[in-house]
C-alpha cells in the first residue's frame, strides 16, 4: 500500500459512443460537467475536501495543488480534463452552513473536441494498466453496460439491441430526437422558504432600496420543493437537462443537478473565458406575437434600457476583477440574444489573456475567489447586495448560484454559475432556486413569472408539466 497519488489516462475509442458524453449519464451519482457531446463524468470518490466560510476557494486551492503536487500521473492524451481532475460545488454565501466541495473521482470519463479518454485515479500501490482502468470502468457502470462496452471499444456499443434507453440518449444528444418527457405520477410543488407574495414583498422591498441610492442592482432567489413518490432519478434529470439545453452546462456534484447558460470562468493555459447573463424574456411572451419570434426577443430584450441596464452592471463587474489578472481582456460590444428552450437571455462572451501574479497564472479557484459572486446572482455593490439577500431572502441559497464544475492539475477547469439547478434532498425530494436581477423599475409580478420560467428546465425534466 501506498498513499501516492497516481493516475492514468488512456484514450478511448470516441466513435463507439456517437451519443458522446452524455451516453455515460447512467447512474445517479455520476458526477458530471456536459455540454453538447463534450464533458467529464467521473465515478466513484477516493477523495474529499469540505469547507464552509469567505475562505473556502483559497482553502479548496491550496488542497488541490497540495494534492497534485507530489501526483505521479501517466498521460498519453494530454488536454485539459485528462491527468488528475476534481469535481467541484461551492456554497453561494460564505455564511451558508452548506459545505463546499471538491470530490475527487475513481475513474473519469472524458470527451472533448472528437477526442475520448479514460483516466484512473488511486491512491492504493497496485499496477495501473489500460486494463485495471476499464476493468474499474466496467465495475461502475457494469460489464454489460452499452457505455461500458463502447469505452472497451465495442462498437456495436450505443444502439445495440439490448439496451435501447442508451441509443435513445445518444440520439438525443446528439440533437437527432427528443422524445416528449413521462410525467412524474402524483409530483407535487411545495411552497419554499417564501410563499408568492411574500417573495413579491422582497422584491418591492429590494426596489424601494434601489431607489434610496444604496444599491444600482440585486439580485433575489427563492425555492420550490417538489416531492416525486415513485422518486427522483439524477441520471434521468441530467439526461434530459443535455439533451434539451445543448447551449447550456448540464452539471451533476453530490445531489446538485441542473444545466446553466452561465459560465463564470474557463480555464485553459493562460487564456480565461466567461459567458456573461442579465436580462431576461420568457419565451411563451412571443406566443401570439406577429413576426419571427427572434424579432420579437430583440425588440423587447435588446431594446429595453432596462434589460440593458441590468446586464452593463453585470459586464461591469466581472470585467473589473477579472481585470487585475489579465494582460488583455475583449468583450462584446453590444450583448447578443442566447436562445434557450425556455427563455432568451442578454450574454455576453468575455475572453482574457492572464498574467502571472506573483510568478503564477492564476489557478481557476484563485479567479473564482475573485469573482463570485458576480453582479448576475447578487448585485451591485457586492456587500450592499449580499446583505440585503439575507435580509429579504429568507433563505440559505446552499450551492444554488455558486460555482459548480472541475479543474486539473494544470490549472485549467471550467466553472459555471449553478443556476436553473435543484439540489435533490432525499429520494423523492428536490429543492428547486431561481432568482432575478431587481432594479429600479422592476416589477414584483413579472419577476414571479421569471423565476417560474427559470424553473422549468428543472420541472420539466423531473416531469413535473410547467
Ligand atoms: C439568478 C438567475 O439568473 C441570472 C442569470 C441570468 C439572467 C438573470 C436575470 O435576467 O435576472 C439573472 O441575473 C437564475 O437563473 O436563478
Amino acid at each position: 500500500m501506498t498513499s501516492t497519488f497516481r493516475t492514468l489516462t488512456v484514450p478511448l475509442d470516441g466513435k463507439a459512443f456517437p451519443g458522446g458524453l452524455p451516453s455515460f449519464l447512467v447512474r445517479d451519482d455520476v458526477l458530471c460537467w456536459t455540454r453538447r457531446e463534450a464533458g467529464l463524468a467521473g465515478f466513484g470518490e477516493i477523495a474529499r475536501f469540505t469547507s464552509t466560510g469567505p475562505d473556502r476557494f483559497l482553502e479548496a486551492d491550496i488542497w488541490w495543488r497540495h494534492l497534485v503536487l507530489e501526483a505521479e500521473v501517466a498521460d498519453s492524451v494530454e488536454l485539459p480534463g485528462t491527468g488528475p481532475v476534481a469535481f467541484g460545488s461551492f456554497a453561494f454565501s460564505k455564511t451558508s452552513a452548506h459545505e463546499s466541495r471538491l470530490i475527487v473521482p475513481e475513474i473519469v470519463v472524458g470527451v472533448r473536441d472528437n477526442q475520448a479518454w479514460l483516466t484512473q485515479l488511486t491512491f492504493d500501490g497496485g499496477p495501473l494498466t489500460g486494463e485495471t482502468a476499464h476493468a474499474v470502468l466496467d465495475r461502475w457502470l457494469g460489464g454489460g453496460s452499452a457505455a461500458a462496452r463502447a469505452a472497451e471499444g465495442t462498437t456495436a456499443a450505443a444502439d445495440s439491441a439490448g439496451d435501447a434507453s442508451l441509443g435513445d440518449v445518444a440520439g438525443q444528444a446528439g440533437g437527432a430526437v427528443v422524445r416528449p418527457l413521462p410525467l412524474a405520477a402524483g409530483a407535487t410543488l411545495h411552497t419554499g422558504s417564501l410563499s408568492e407574495e411574500a417573495w413579491m414583498e422582497a422584491v418591492a422591498a429590494g426596489v424601494a432600496e434601489i431607489r434610496t441610492g444604496a444599491l444600482e442592482k440585486l439580485v433575489l432567489a427563492r425555492d420550490v420543493v417538489a416531492t416525486i413518490p415513485s422518486g427522483v432519478h439524477a441520471a434521468d434529470v441530467l439526461r434530459e437537462l443535455a439533451a434539451r439545453y445543448r447551449e447550456c452546462w448540464t452539471y451533476g456534484v453530490d445531489g446538485l443537478v441542473g444545466a446553466t447558460p452561465e459560465m463564470l470562468i474557463q480555464v485553459e493555459g493562460r487564456t480565461a473565458q466567461a459567458r456573461v447573463l442579465a436580462g431576461t424574456l420568457d419565451r411563451r411572451d412571443a406566443h401570439g406575437e406577429d413576426g419571427p419570434p427572434m424579432d420579437y426577443a430583440t425588440r423587447v430584450l435588446a431594446g429595453s434600457e432596462k434589460q440593458r441596464h441590468e446586464h452593463e452592471i453585470a459586464i461591469q463587474s466581472l470585467t473589473k476583477q477579472l481585470a487585475p489578472f489579465s494582460e488583455a481582456m475583449n468583450a462584446h460590444d453590444e450583448p447578443f440574444i442566447l436562445e434557450l428552450p425556455n427563455v432568451w437571455h442578454l450574454a455576453s462572451d468575455v475572453k482574457a489573456e492572464l498574467t502571472e501574479v506573483e510568478g503564477h497564472v492564476p489557478t481557476c479557484l484563485a479567479l473564482i475567489n475573485a469573482l463570485h459572486p458576480t453582479a448576475a446572482v447578487c448585485g451591485t455593490p457586492t456587500l450592499v447586495a449580499g446583505e440585503l439577500i439575507r435580509k429579504l431572502e429568507h433563505l440559505d441559497r446552499g450551492p444554488y448560484a455558486g460555482p459548480v464544475g472541475w479543474l486539473d492539475a494544470a490549472g485549467n477547469g471550467e466553472w459555471g454559475i449553478a443556476l436553473r439547478g435543484a439540489v435533490i434532498e432525499a429520494a423523492d425530494t428536490v429543492r428547486l432556486y431561481a432568482g432575478c436581477g431587481i432594479v429600479d423599475g422592476s416589477q414584483p409580478e413579472a419577476e414571479l413569472a421569471e423565476t417560474w420560467a427559470k424553473f422549468r428546465p428543472m420541472l420539466e425534466s423531473l416531469g413535473i408539466s410547467s
